[in-house]
Order: structure tokens, then C-alpha cells, then sequence
């Protein structure tokens, strides 16, 4: 039996969230690691903690039209206990009585007896409509995206975003996918492990590598003792389409490495094809990562801390991978606060950096080599715009066919290069260019 009250402990981490910056995931995971609660009661702090954070706008404007006031003219804890309150009441359908009670008592024990009243009487008022009646009403004098944004939980600058990328009559349903928590996509690292090796395990849909099982990863042994690992079959699918394209042999080269996912699949796959990778980490904690993830490989591979943009090595690669520093937009569903947190500046802000980045790689490519051009966002500002600049500056570079390299996933291709998306693909929205260096300077 639980010694801990779930909603408290979904509270402290909240406040960890909305006050210090914590990410959700981790801020729970390490809560949840010391408290004392049976598993039942471990599974509603996640589902109060996740659901509030990726819900968190639209139960902030709900909090503000029940309250008849700003958001900011309330205390941050205050916000926080009705925040979990709105969770409650308009998607875990916890009875009325019940969610509102146990909120009072929550914020006569953290903020104190004198918010109580207030605390009482907006959460009543966010229980007298269902969800679908609050979003009737928050979105009936919008026009078509801020409707969207609304229905769909996400900031409108993001939908704007997508609807640059997505045809309109897509756009709900790829909103509606970052609001599913996905089941962890587990990888068989090439050469040493097999499905058969995970319990209960069923094979993803596209990757070779991919499975998903039931319970959590680390119920596996196969996981534990780094035979397998977790990762999204998105990230799987661009480092196999890298090590699938024609390049000539040579040693591969991954040069924005941490936390070692892509880099442990690519060591497979270079060791199976006789060769080897250097992986490269600019910051040596994330190099550290990087060296336990590839450690279930005895050789085959070396990692070093390095600036990506000031290249430690001397030496030319045949196949390079370089997934650049994102806005992470294209994890949103695996990043409950994320798309509250992000602005549009982010999403320009690592331009200089990804172009810098992309441009190196290109320079340690020997003759017919090919390089991946790799980012969890799907935003043009992180994709397609910033290998047209650099091809634009780079004549001995061609843009490959990616979609070629994935021909048993449909619908990937956008011009010449792929983009993943979690409504069609059921994995993150992966941006992929394939780049042919002719004639290296
Ligand atoms: C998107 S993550 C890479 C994820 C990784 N490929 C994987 O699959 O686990 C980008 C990485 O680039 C690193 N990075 C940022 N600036 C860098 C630079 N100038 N040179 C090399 N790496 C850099 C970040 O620290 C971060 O670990």
C-alpha cells in the first residue's frame, strides 16, 4: 500500500516543471525512483504529471475563462493545483465530487488553508462542462488553425508550422498524434541480439531492428545487458538508410553522437560491413553516453569528445552521419511539456550551428561518400532550408533519392529528402537527407 499521496507527489514534480524548468520525464522518473507508492498509484502520478503537462495550454486558457481572470494574477502553485484539477475532471473523468475534494485538501497542505475557497470554487467551475463543451467554446470565434490549435492542444505557431508541411486534411490527425504517449520502440543492436531474444516481443513495421514488448524496457535481459536498447524506429530507420546507400568502404564517421543511439546501430551495421565508426560528441557528459551505449560492442567502434565544427580527426569517412542539435519538434509525443515550452525562435536559433555542422561533415567525406543529413524536427527552418544553403555554397554535392533508401515505407518522401511523421508512421517526425560528395575539396 502506497505510504504517499499520489497527488502530492504529481504536484511536487509539476512544480518542478512550471517553476524550475525540469523536463516532465525526467523530474518523474527520478521522483518516482524514492517514492513510496504500488504500482497502481506510481501510474496515476504519470498520468496527472503527463497528461497536465501535454494538455497544459489548453487547461490554462480553460483555468482562465472559469476564473473570469488572468493567468497571472494567480499564484504559480495555485495554477499548478488547478492545472491537475482541470486533468482531472475533463479527461480522467474522475468523478466531481471526488477530483474537486481531493484538490482542496491538496492546497490546504501545500499552499495553505487561505487559497482553499478560490481553489474550491474554479475548480467547480472547470467541472460544470465536459472538455468537448469548454473547446466549443474556446475555439467558436477562431479562425481555421487557432480552432485546430485548440481542438488539438498545441500552440498555434506549431500548427501553422505543420500546415506549411502537411496537407490541410492531415493536419488533426498529426495533431492528435503527439498527444498519444507511445509504448518505448526497442532496437536489437545488429550481430547480437535477435527478436527472439526479448520476451513477448512484436517486430515494428518497418525497421529490421525494431520491436516493441510488453512491460517496460528494462523488464528485458536482453536490454539490461546492452544486447538491445530503446529507441525510436524513426531513429533506426535513418541509420540503416545511411548504411544502405552505395558509398565506397572506408571507415563511417557520426558526428553529433550523444546519447549514442544512431551510433550504436551504425557500429552494428559498420562492423557487418567489415568496417568501423568514429563517434563524436562535442560534450564530454554525452561522450560518456555514447561509450557505455556502444560498449555491448566489443571493437568495431571509437568515441571521442569533439566540436563537430572544429573536426579532431585527420582522416576522410565513407559514410557520415550528422544529426544535428534540434527544437526537438518532432519528439513531441514523447516530450509532454515541450510544445508549451518551445517558442519559433528556437527553431532558428541552431541554423548557423546546423549549417556549420553539416558543412564539416561534408569536408571529412573521401570521394562518392555518402553523408546523412538527420534532425528530430520536421520544421522547414531545421530541414530542407538548411541543405539547400549549403548545397547551394557545395557544387561537388548532390541530394540523393532518400526515399530509395526506405522503400518499404510509403509516403516518405518529400522532394528528394524523407520526413518521418507519427500519424502515418508511428514513429517521430525524422527529417532525412541523403548527400553525395563527388569530388571532395
Ligand atoms: C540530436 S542530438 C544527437 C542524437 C544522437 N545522434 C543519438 O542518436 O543518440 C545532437 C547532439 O549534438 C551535440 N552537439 C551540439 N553541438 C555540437 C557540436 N558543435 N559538435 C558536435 N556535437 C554537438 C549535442 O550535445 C547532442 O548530443
Amino acid at each position: 500500500m502506497s505510504r504517499e499521496n499520489p497527488r502530492r507527489v504529481a504536484f511536487d514534480v509539476l512544480r518542478q516543471v512550471t517553476g524550475e524548468d525540469a523536463y516532465a520525464n525526467l523530474a518523474l522518473a527520478k521522483r518516482l525512483a524514492t517514492a513510496d507508492l504500488d504500482p497502481r498509484d506510481a501510474g496515476l502520478v504519470t498520468e496527472l504529471v503527463s497528461g497536465t503537462c501535454r494538455l497544459m495550454g489548453t487547461y490554462d486558457r480553460i483555468i482562465a475563462a472559469a476564473a473570469g481572470r488572468k493567468l497571472g494574477s494567480f499564484q504559480p502553485a495555485v495554477v499548478d493545483l488547478l492545472r491537475l484539477a482541470a486533468h482531472q475532471l475533463l479527461t480522467m473523468q474522475v468523478k466531481k465530487y471526488a477530483a474537486v475534494a481531493a484538490t482542496v485538501d491538496l492546497a490546504r497542505a501545500t499552499v495553505g488553508q487561505r487559497v482553499t475557497g478560490l481553489v474550491n470554487a474554479v475548480s467547480r467551475r472547470i467541472g460544470a462542462r465536459t472538455m468537448d463543451e469548454w473547446l466549443n467554446q474556446l475555439a467558436a470565434k477562431q479562425d481555421r488553425i487557432g480552432a485546430l490549435a485548440i481542438r488539438g492542444h498545441h500552440p498555434r505557431w506549431i500548427v501553422e508550422a505543420y500546415a506549411d508541411l502537411l496537407p490541410a486534411d492531415e493536419l488533426e490527425a498529426a495533431l492528435a498524434a503527439n498527444n498519444v504517449s507511445p509504448h518505448p520502440t526497442l532496437v536489437l543492436r545488429p550481430s547480437l541480439a535477435r527478436i527472439d531474444d526479448l520476451v513477448g516481443a512484436t517486430a515494428t513495421r518497418f525497421s529490421p531492428f525494431g520491436a516493441t514488448a510488453p512491460g517496460t524496457p528494462a523488464d528485458q535481459a536482453t536490454v539490461r545487458d546492452g544486447r538491445a536498447g530503446v529507441q525510436d524506429e524513426g531513429s533506426q530507420l535513418v541509420a540503416w538508410a545511411l548504411s544502405r546507400t552505395e558509398a565506397p568502404s572506408g571507415p563511417w564517421l557520426d558526428t553529433c553522437a550523444g546519447p549514442g543511439g544512431k551510433a550504436a546501430l551504425l557500429a552494428g551495421l559498420a562492423r557487418e560491413a567489415g568496417s568501423w565508426l568514429l563517434a563524436s560528441e562535442a560534450q564530454e557528459h554525452r561522450a560518456r553516453l555514447v561509450r557505455s551505449a556502444l560498449a555491448a560492442y566489443p571493437d568495431g567502434w571509437q568515441a571521442i569528445t569533439a566540436d563537430g565544427t572544429r573536426p579532431a580527426w585527420d582522416r576522410a569517412f565513407s559514410r557520415i552521419m550528422v544529426d544535428v542539435p534540434c527544437s526537438g519538434l518532432g519528439a513531441l509525443r514523447r516530450r509532454p511539456e515541450s510544445r508549451w515550452r518551445r517558442t519559433p525562435d528556437d527553431v532558428t536559433s541552431l541554423g548557423d550551428l546546423q549549417r556549420l555542422l553539416l558543412h564539416s561533415a561534408l569536408d571529412a567525406a573521401v570521394d562518392g561518400a555518402v553523408v546523412a543529413y538527420v534532425t528530430c524536427s520536421p520544421h522547414r527552418a531545421e530541414t530542407t532550408a538548411v541543405v539547400d544553403d549549403v548545397l547551394a555554397a557545395r557544387p561537388e554535392v548532390t541530394r540523393l533519392r532518400a526515399a530509395d533508401a526506405l522503400p518499404e515505407v510509403p509516403d516518405c518522401a518529400v522532394g528528394d529528402d524523407v520526413q518521418l511523421w507519427p500519424h502515418r508512421h508511428g514513429t517521430d517526425a525524422m527529417f532525412l537527407s541523403l548527400l553525395r560528395v563527388t569530388s571532395p575539396r
